[in-house]
């Protein structure tokens, strides 16, 4: 028995992916970009172990077994690493020095989200390219991450950006068959460390219309998606530069408009898509008011929304202090020990509201009414951050004969 255990990242576009061009191999109808969040605040977990004497492949997620064989896009990645590890295992047999034959073995998985699943949060994307990355680690293949992603895209599309850390675009590429649709880096995380980011936790419900469904909804039926097609290229190029200069003033601008311009093809497909609620609109206005309210007139932050309500918020590391202060007067929170923990110690010991709220930012209150409690229920700080990360024995979620160490409790 082998057993590897891997930490994948999440990641959030600043340029949306949004529609496909052949949906089997998950091929995107535009190039995207991404920055990946911290795995120390949201990440997924993958234990996979491949045994001779299983009787199957298994899967359990979040602590309970799910019907494997009903999975199509994790079949996927197995068929594709596995038929990468067997040509390895031919050309060793070949050479004289055989090693053990893992691609016949089947393999038991067992993966936790430290964070809701399936909520627009991403998981998709942590969940798949932690499968990959672990699978790629247990069969010893080759670590050319550009080359996993090409596997990981046939998990979820996005899953192919959280192989890197740091600032990640995917290339749709050309070709038919997808050789040429893969993620490559565009500036490590160390580039820009000063960039941080806030996720406003507005729902952690499962959302109603899924990624997949929503965008071929969109490609069939809305005629706005052929002008967003035109844009993208040359934000792309922008946003590349932007990230390249830390020029925040732009990747803060493109950021929020391709945000809007996704979510102006949602209501243009027919029947619409409506991911956004009231709260995440009054926290975009939030932030326009904001940046309005900035001395210099620059931009000093930035907001952005997946397939679902919660807001992203990217920011210059010295405005996150202002920023936190800020949506949790507008979008109070229930229990402020779980609304709430200061990881990056941004309030240097003070409480949320304590010593706060400059009139300037009064003032946004003829605008933004106060929220009810509630309406945000959780704030992450978190930062751009590393690539999957390869754990110890002693992580691992599965126990020595193969079975989770821990099932949830039903
Ligand atoms: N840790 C994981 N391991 C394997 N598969 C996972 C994992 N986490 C999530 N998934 C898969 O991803 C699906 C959720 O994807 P979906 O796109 O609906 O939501 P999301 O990724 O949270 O949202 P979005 O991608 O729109 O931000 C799950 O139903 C499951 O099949
Ligand atoms: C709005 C998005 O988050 C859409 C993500 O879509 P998925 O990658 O979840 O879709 P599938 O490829 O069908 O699995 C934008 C993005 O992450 O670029």
């Amino acid at each position: 028995m082998k057993t590897v255990t891997c930490t994948a990242p999440v990641n959030i576009a600043v340029i949306k992916y949004w529609g496909k061009r052949d949906t089997q191999l998950i091929l995107p109808t535009n190039d995207s970009l991404s920055v990946t969040l911290s795995q120390d605040i949201l990440h997924s977990k993958t234990t996979i172990s491949a045994a001779k004497e299983y009787s199957g492949d298994r899967l359990w997620l979040n602590g309970k077994e799910e019907d494997i064989t009903k999975n199509k896009r994790m079949h996927n990645c197995f068929r594709e690493t596995r038929a990468i590890r067997k040509a390895v295992e031919d050309k060793a047999a070949a050479a004289g020095q055989p090693i053990e034959l893992l691609s016949t073995y089947p393999v038991h998985v067992c993966s936790e989200n430290n964070f809701p699943t399936a909520a627009g949060l991403a998981s998709s994307a942590s969940g798949l390219a932690a499968l990959v990355f672990t699978l790629a680690k247990l069969f010893d293949l080759p670590s050319d991450m550009s080359e996993l992603s090409r596997i990981a895209r046939q998990g979820s599309g996005s899953a192919c950006r959280s192989l890197f850390g740091g600032f990640v675009a995917w290339e749709m590429g050309k070709e038919a068959d997808g050789s040429d649709s893969k993620a490559v880096q565009v500036a490590p995380e160390t580039h820009w460390p000063e960039l941080e980011a806030l996720v406003c936790v507005v729902s952690d419900a499962k959302k109603g219309t899924s990624s997949t469904e929503g965008m071929q909804n969109t490609i069939q039926t809305s005629p706005l998606m052929a002008e967003r097609l035109k844009v993208v290229p040359g934000r792309m190029e922008a946003m590349k530069k932007a990230i390249l200069a830390k020029d925040f003033e732009s990747f803060g601008e493109l950021t929020m408009r391709d945000s809007n311009q996704f979510h102006a093809v949602c209501l243009d497909t027919f029947p619409p898509i409506f991911y956004l609620n009231d709260t995440s609109r009054g926290i975009m206005r939030l932030i326009h008011e904001y940046n309005r309210s900035s001395p210099d007139g620059k931009i000093k932050a930035a907001y952005t929304y997946d397939a679902g309500p919660n807001a992203v918020i990217y920011a210059p590391k010295q405005n996150m202090r202002e920023i936190i202060q800020l949506i949790a007067h507008y979008f109070p929170g229930t229990d402020s020990d779980y609304y709430f923990k200061d990881t990056y110690g941004v309030l240097g010991g003070a409480a949320l509201g304590e010593n706060y709220l400059p009139a300037a930012h009064t003032s946004f209150e003829e605008v933004i009414p106060v929220h009810p409690v509630g309406s945000v229920s959780r704030l992450l700080h978190t930062k751009t951050h590393d690539g999957p990360r390869v754990l110890s024995e002693k992580d691992s979620l599965l126990n020595e004969q193969g079975l989770p160490k821990r099932t949830a409790q039903v």
